[in-house]
């Protein structure tokens, strides 16, 4: 067979287009016997398996020349409806996506060109700055903790004027942070000031574990009469993240241009999955969003007993208030890398925290997900870490 050099007939942009290593180390986890903590992929015993097979079918007996038909590359209206309601917004200011993670990549597309400057937090969702890095931007970083971003620090970075500033305010992936009001006040104010442009993305709005949710810097933007903040959701989450039904929230001009370029991307997002997604919210939403939380507050509590009993006392670690992750520090000097290859060993799997740095660094840090395994699972699992981890601190 003829061999041909496919670097050589790569593109350019090939070279940016990196593999993301929560999908990579997925491939590890599926071997038998792994207790994962790595991806954070959400509790299966929450899909809602009988309602949506009943469903479907009732979709494509009664709705089926639409469901299988091409649909507006805006979305199925009747959801996108429902979202604008929801969120309190008009119904033009919605686009349904494929996954939040095509909202990131439409957002790339849109807004980056080469060497453009872009506002990170460090760590961060590591699916965004694969998505960003594409379009090769110049990453800045502003330091994140369990309050949110280093304001002192974002003040002085702003000056470099990034095209966006991509922030999770809650319940940060990987660091678990939440930015408590003020803090969301503050960076606004900052925002504002300066005329820039801010992506929130609020995969786990729904996850909190307290009483109520934090509002979101697009509601305050709102309050304030300041469209610079574009809204990213998903019912990954909250539903089912197979479905691949998201959503982004943006001022009219902005969504023309993301909409254009979802156009060239994927024509429209699975029109089935849209109208399933519809029809499983419409029921019982809110009983089966206390049940959500219920379970990942059930999951969190597990997880932190776990580490309180096995972690030795040199390792820090975060208690998240919602979300689906602890952040994990090694005593300095110790490679997450290398307690990877421990804990494989010892059949239990995690994120190294390295590839959340969009500028390099956290070589002793590593991400752990609590979300998909049963709380026995989690009990076994953080043992096993625990062993792995004591073997690495204990010199050969
Ligand atoms: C902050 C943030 N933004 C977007 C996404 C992607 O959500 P979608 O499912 O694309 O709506 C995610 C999902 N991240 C998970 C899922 C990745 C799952 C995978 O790559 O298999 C993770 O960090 O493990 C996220 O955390």
């Amino acid at each position: 067979m003829k061999t041909l050099e496919w670097r050589a007939l790569f593109g350019q942009g090939a070279e940016r287009i990196q593999a993301s290593t929560i999908r990579e180390l997925l491939k590890l986890t599926q071997r038998p016997g792994i207790i994962s903590f790595a991806g954070g992929l959400p509790a299966p015993e929450l899909f809602p398996k009988a309602e949506a097979a009943e469903k479907a079918a009732e979709i494509l007996k009664e709705k089926g020349e639409v469901a299988l038909q091409y649909g507006p590359t805006e979305g199925y209206l009747p959801l996108r409806a429902f979202v604008a309601e929801w969120l309190g917004v008009e119904v033009e200011e919605v686009l349904i996506t494929t996954g939040s993670q095509q909202a990131l990549d439409l957002l790339g597309k849109v807004f980056l060109d080469e060497g453009a400057p872009v506002l990170l937090e460090a760590p961060s969702y590591l699916g965004a700055i694969q998505a960003f890095r594409a379009y090769g931007p110049r990453f800045l970083t502003v330091p994140t903790g369990e309050e949110g971003p280093d304001l002192e620090a974002l003040a002085e970075v702003l000056k470099e004027g990034p095209r966006f500033l991509y922030l999770i305010p809650s319940f940060q992936n990987p660091s678990g942070g939440l930015m408590p009001l003020w803090a969301r006040e503050r960076l606004l104010e900052m925002v504002m000031e300066k005329g820039l442009l801010v992506v929130e993305d609020d995969a786990y709005r729904e996850l909190y574990f307290g009483e109520s949710r934090v509002k979101s810097l697009f509601e305050l933007a709102r309050e304030a009469g300041y469209p610079g903040v574009i809204y990213l959701s998903s019912f990954s989450k909250i539903l089912a993240p197979g479905l691949r039904v998201a959503f982004a929230v943006a001022h009219p001009e902005a969504l023309l241009k993301l909409t254009q370029a979802k156009q060239g991307v994927d024509l429209h997002t699975p029109v089935l999955n849209q109208i399933l997604v519809l029809e499983l919210l419409k029921e019982g939403l809110l009983e089966h969003l206390s049940r959500v939380r219920r379970v990942y507050r059930d999951k969190a509590q597990a997880m932190l007993e776990a580490l309180e009993k096995e972690m030795p006392k040199e390792v820090a670690f975060t208690r998240p208030k919602g979300g689906m992750f602890v952040w994990m520090e090694l005593p300095q000097g110790l490679s997450a890398e290398a307690l990877f290859h421990k804990a494989l060993e010892e059949k239990v799997a995690f994120v190294p925290g390295g590839p959340f740095f969009a500028l390099g660094g956290g070589e002793n840090t590593l991400r752990l997900s609590y979300a998909t395994m049963d709380q026995a699972a989690i009990a076994e699992g953080v043992r096993r870490l625990g062993k792995a981890l004591r073997a690495l601190l204990t010199p050969a």
